[in-house]
C-alpha cells in the first residue's frame, strides 16, 4: 500500500514540464511535441498489452506505471488537468461528486 496518487505524479510533471530539458526526462518529451509524446504512450501501451497476454504480473505493473506517466505527460502537453478525466469518469459512474460527498455527511 502507498499513499502516492495519480495527483501526486500529475503535480510532478506539471513541475517539471518547465524544467531544463537536459535535466528533466519530462521536459524533454514535451519538448520534443505531441506526436513524440504520444508515440511514447502507445508504444507503452503495446507493451503493457503484450504483458498482459503473456499473464507476466510484475511486468505488467511496471508497464502500467509506464503507461499513467506517458499519459499524464501527454494530457500535460495538451493542457488537459487530470481533474478533468477524473470528471469525465465520475460522470460516467451517473453519480454527482457533491451528492455523493452530502450523502457521506449523513
Ligand atoms: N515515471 C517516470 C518515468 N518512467 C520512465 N522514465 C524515463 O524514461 C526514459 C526512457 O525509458 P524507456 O524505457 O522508454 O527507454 P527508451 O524507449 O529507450 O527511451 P526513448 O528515448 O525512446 O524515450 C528513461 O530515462 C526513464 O528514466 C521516466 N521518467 C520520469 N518519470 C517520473 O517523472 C518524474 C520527473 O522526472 P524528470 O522529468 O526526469 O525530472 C520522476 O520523478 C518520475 O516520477
Amino acid at each position: 500500500m502507498t499513499a502516492f496518487t495519480l495527483d501526486d505524479l500529475a503535480r510532478i510533471v506539471a513541475e517539471r514540464a518547465s524544467a531544463p530539458a537536459a535535466e528533466s526526462y519530462t521536459a524533454k518529451l514535451l519538448a520534443d511535441g505531441p506526436a513524440k509524446a504520444a508515440k511514447k504512450l502507445g508504444e507503452e501501451a503495446v507493451e503493457a498489452v503484450i504483458a498482459a497476454i503473456s499473464g507476466d504480473r510484475a511486468n505488467l505493473t511496471a508497464e502500467a506505471a509506464d503507461v499513467l506517466y506517458h499519459l499524464l505527460v501527454v494530457l500535460q502537453g495538451a493542457r488537459i488537468p487530470l481533474s478533468d478525466v477524473m470528471a469525465e469518469l465520475e460522470r460516467r459512474t451517473g453519480r454527482s461528486g457533491l451528492a455523493e460527498k452530502a450523502a457521506r455527511k449523513l
